[in-house]
């Protein structure tokens, strides 16, 4: 399927950075508008429902399975995460760029679907850093932080299926290299649609 926007999607393992650095990114950039998710797991701390996540119950979330309402979903960490396709279809068709903030099976899922998603791997610098972002973020029980950090070793194999991977060692590094790849895509498609920005006049490219 054809559509005027991009689809971003980013993934990494949890307390790898990627809801800060995505968020930066908004801050920088009005024509990219995040995807909110479905979710069974509570609410953190400041989480509000219907920014960070739409907060259902496991009921809720199944019949929204049955109805074929999410374009992708999974189980995560014990909890149920999903897109519903309001979330995207709407603002692509628009020619909105929208970013996804989602695990990697769901990312693998995107890519299925719409082969012109951009596939983005967030990766911690190392192990003793990602646990110590995870404590210091100091929102999870300890039992959840072992499981994500024990989930983590699974999550950053899948990082070679995607089309870029960015380490998050210090976070104004990653961010530019998160702002280059949403541009240098941006330039990609509008040459793929015969778009004319001036910059491609003087190359001959009109
Ligand atoms: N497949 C899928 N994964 C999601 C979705 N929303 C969030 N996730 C992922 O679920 C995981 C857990 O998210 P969260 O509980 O917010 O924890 P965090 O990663 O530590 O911030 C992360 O890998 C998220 O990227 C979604 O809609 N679909
Ligand atoms: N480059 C970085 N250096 C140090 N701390 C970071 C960096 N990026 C993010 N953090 C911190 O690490 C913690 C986890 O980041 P967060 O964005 O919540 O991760 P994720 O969304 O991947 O679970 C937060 O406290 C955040 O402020």
């Amino acid at each position: 399927m054809d559509y005027p926007g991009n689809l971003f999607v980013v993934a990494a393992p949890s307390g790898a950075g990627k809801s800060s650095l995505v968020k930066a990114l908004l801050e920088l950039d009005s024509h990219l508008v995040v995807s909110v998710s479905h979710t069974t797991r509570k609410p953190r701390g400041q989480e509000q429902h219907g920014r960070e996540y739409l907060f259902v119950d496991p009921a809720t979330f199944q019949s929204m399975i049955d109805a074929e309402d999410f374009v992708e979903w999974a189980e995560v960490h014990g909890n149920r995460y999903g897109t519903s396709r309001a979330a995207i279809m709407e603002r692509v068709a628009v020619g909105q760029d929208v970013v996804l903030e989602i695990d990697y099976q769901g990312a693998l899922q995107i890519k299925k679907l719409y082969p012109n998603a951009i596939l983005i791997f967030i990766l911690p610098p190392s192990w003793e850093e990602l646990a110590q972002r995870l404590a210091r973020r100091g929102e999870d029980a300890d039992d959840v932080i072992a499981q994500r950090l024990v989930n983590a070793r699974t999550e950053v194999d899948q990082a070679r299926h995607f089309d870029f991977v960015i380490i998050n060692a210090l976070f104004e590094t990653a961010l530019f290299d998160l702002k280059a790849i949403v541009h240098a895509q941006r330039l990609k498609y509008a040459v793929q649609k015969k778009a004319k920005p001036s910059v491609f006049a003087a190359l001959g490219l009109n």
